[in-house]
């Protein structure tokens, strides 16, 4: 990666930059891409499973033969490498820096993959942070894609606000969950949102139930959920409520989300006549 403009100590000494890391190409990655369509997941809440979403509707898209890429911008959070098992430094080459392919072949590019080693805190501030989401998408070579999933991190915070502005997203998916407080702050997401004018695709709520193994009764772990009332208020489609699934956590913990086949991916390519285009 270039240089950041204006990078701070604490960043570079996070990055193992050394400050001196080169200047800003003339000609940037960006000029060699060909992406069609960006969708960005947001939730206004940490944990409800946007990461995880983000590598649902990847694998989904991908499935269907399309090319696809997810840019990781929960800089300080991130966890999409984790979640397909993708480690090692990404390549370069003149033209740019190459995302790392996952074992589907999605191709990704996140903060961690550019750490000296995955524990390592990124304690950036806001606009630090903002200039390598504007990086990961000027100077990282994509090359062609039908789809570029961008993993937002939770909030309506510098981030997000970089993204929406800053990229062309055409549409954001937003994820949540049944407890109230992650659907006044998904009222809150979607607000945002709308305020930047990119049409929202729809919510989805992550979390939802869990299927007994042994009676199949569907229990409301968190209790009864507002979601269709909130999506009611808003004027934003439910696409659908998802459930708590321990084989998910499971093959996603162990960086193994693309062996995945169970009900939560069934149920997002159930709904990918309204994404693809
Ligand atoms: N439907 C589900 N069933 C079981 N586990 C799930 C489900 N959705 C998410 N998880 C698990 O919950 C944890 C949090 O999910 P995830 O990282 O996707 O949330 P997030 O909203 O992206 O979090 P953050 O705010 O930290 O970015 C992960 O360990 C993930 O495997």
């Amino acid at each position: 990666m270039s240089e950041q403009n204006g990078c701070s100590p604490e960043a570079q000494s996070s990055c193992g930059c050394s400050g001196s890391c080169g200047s800003q190409p003339e000609v940037k990655a960006k000029d060699f891409n060909k992406i069609k369509h960006v969708i960005a997941v947001m939730s206004g809440k940490g944990g409800v499973g946007k990461s995880s979403f983000t590598g649902l509707l990847a694998m989904a898209l991908k499935r269907q033969g399309h090319k696809v890429g997810i840019l990781d911008a929960d800089i300080t959070g991130p966890s999409i490498p984790k979640l397909f098992g993708i480690k090692g430094q990404p390549k370069q080459n003149e033209k740019g820096v190459l995302p790392i392919e996952s074992k589907l072949g999605i191709k990704v590019m996140s903060m961690n993959l550019l750490l000296p080693n995955e524990d390592e805190p990124v304690i950036w501030r806001g606009p630090v942070i903002s200039g390598v989401i504007q990086q990961f998408w000027d100077e990282i070579l994509w090359d062609e894609l039908d789809y570029l999933i961008v993993d937002l991190p939770p909030g309506t915070g510098d981030a997000p606000l970089t993204v929406l502005q800053s990229l062309p997203v055409e549409q954001v998916l937003i994820v949540s969950s049944p407890q109230d407080l992650a659907n006044m702050v998904v009222r809150k997401a979607i607000k945002m949102v709308e305020k930047m004018n990119i049409p929202i695709l729809g919510v989805v709520e992550n979390m939802s139930y869990l299927l007994c193994p042994d009676c199949n009764t569907s229990i409301n772990v968190f209790g009864k959920s507002n979601v269709q009332e909130t999506c009611d208020t808003m004027g934003v489609e439910l696409l659908g409520k998802f459930p708590l699934d321990v084989k998910f956590a499971e093959l996603s913990d162990g960086g193994n989300i693309e062996d995945y086949e169970g009900e939560n991916l069934i149920n997002l390519e159930k709904k990918l006549d309204k994404i693809v285009k």
